[in-house]
């Protein structure tokens, strides 16, 4: 199985992070490489743009795809969403001159806007029944209205630091997006397929969760077990030479600050508190 990857970009890290977390760490992958192998020796890598991802996988260069929401639209393409892989998360808004007159998209009629996204701002404008000019750019469209290129624009935001620098206005939102693990409908329920949508889904699980290692004496664990909230029962084994026993829970990590407290309390002493690789349910 072949996995199209991100080559550069703000995606890029994030998804050889994952793919490692998940168990498949990449090998051979040296810079501007385009293919790499994987420990698994049945799972490659295709390091593409971001952009040209759903392609790929539609194509059946790759048997799936990582790829922000946003790209997945533009391409066109009709790919099935497996997992979302909760990193790049950022929203596409249609945004406009603070201190100008367009504060409504219908304002936009016979208007110019530019953006990256020609086919998702086009839908989005059709959608309304507002006929817009679209001028396609590749790169700081931010900059576009101030220099009576466009009325406005559609671009990507997260924090909003672009626009407000830029002195831009949000007007509305026009797709929110985030990564996602994308096939085509035809390979989606491969056998492949699935132990990668199981090895992902693990990682997600165990990313808000924090192992919890404790010594308690016999007589206070009942008192120990009421404050554990935990993912069914806590483990209790014996210490070898001690009359202490060992206990081991996994927690959801809101919950760590206060059941550390709450255990200290019922007499467990030298508690450890690990992060998590991943979560098979
Ligand atoms: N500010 C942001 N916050 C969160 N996610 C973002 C942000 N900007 C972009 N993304 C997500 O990352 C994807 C790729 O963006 P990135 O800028 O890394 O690549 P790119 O612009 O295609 O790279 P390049 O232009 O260098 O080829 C976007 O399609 C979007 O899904
Ligand atoms: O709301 P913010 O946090 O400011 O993020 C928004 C900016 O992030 C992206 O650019 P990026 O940093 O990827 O640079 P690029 O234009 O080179 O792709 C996007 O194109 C916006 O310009
Ligand atoms: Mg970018």
């Amino acid at each position: 199985m072949r996995i199209a990857v991100p080559n550069k970009g703000r995606l890029h890290e994030p998804t050889v992070k994952l793919l490692e977390r998940a168990g498949l760490r990449i090998e051979n992958g040296a810079e501007r490489k385009l293919y790499a192998e994987t420990v698994d020796p049945d799972v490659t890598v295709l390091f593409a743009r971001a952009a040209d991802i759903p392609e790929y996988v539609a194509d059946g260069a790759a048997a799936v795809g990582i790829t922000g929401v946003d790209q997945e639209r533009e391409s066109g393409t009709d790919l099935d969403e497996l997992v979302d892989l909760e990193f790049g998360q950022c929203r596409l808004v249609l945004a406009a001159p603070e201190d100008g007159e367009i504060t409504e998209p219908e304002q936009l009629e016979g208007k110019t806007v530019a953006t990256e996204f020609p086919r998702v701002t086009r839908e989005y404008f059709d959608e309304q029944d507002i006929d817009t000019e679209i001028v396609e750019v590749t790169g700081a469209t931010e900059l576009t209205p101030h220099v009576e290129m466009a009325d406005a624009i559609v671009d990507i935001t997260s924090t909003g630091t672009t626009l407000a620098v830029n002195r831009l206005a949000i007007i509305d939102e026009v797709l929110n997006s985030s990564v996602r693990l994308f096939a085509r409908p035809e390979t989606a329920d491969d056998e492949k397929v699935e132990q990668l949508v199981t090895a992902f889904e693990s990682v997600l699980a165990a990313d808000d969760k924090r192992y919890l290692m404790m010594n308690v004496a016999s007589e206070d664990l009942e008192a120990v077990k009421d404050v554990i909230p935990g993912l069914g029962g806590p483990t209790v084994m014996d210490v070898a030479g001690s009359d202490d026993l060992a206990v081991h829970v996994v927690v959801d990590e809101r919950e760590v600050f206060e059941v550390i407290n709450d255990l200290k309390a019922a007499g467990a002493t030298g508690i450890l508190v690990t992060e998590i690789e991943r979560l098979v349910e």
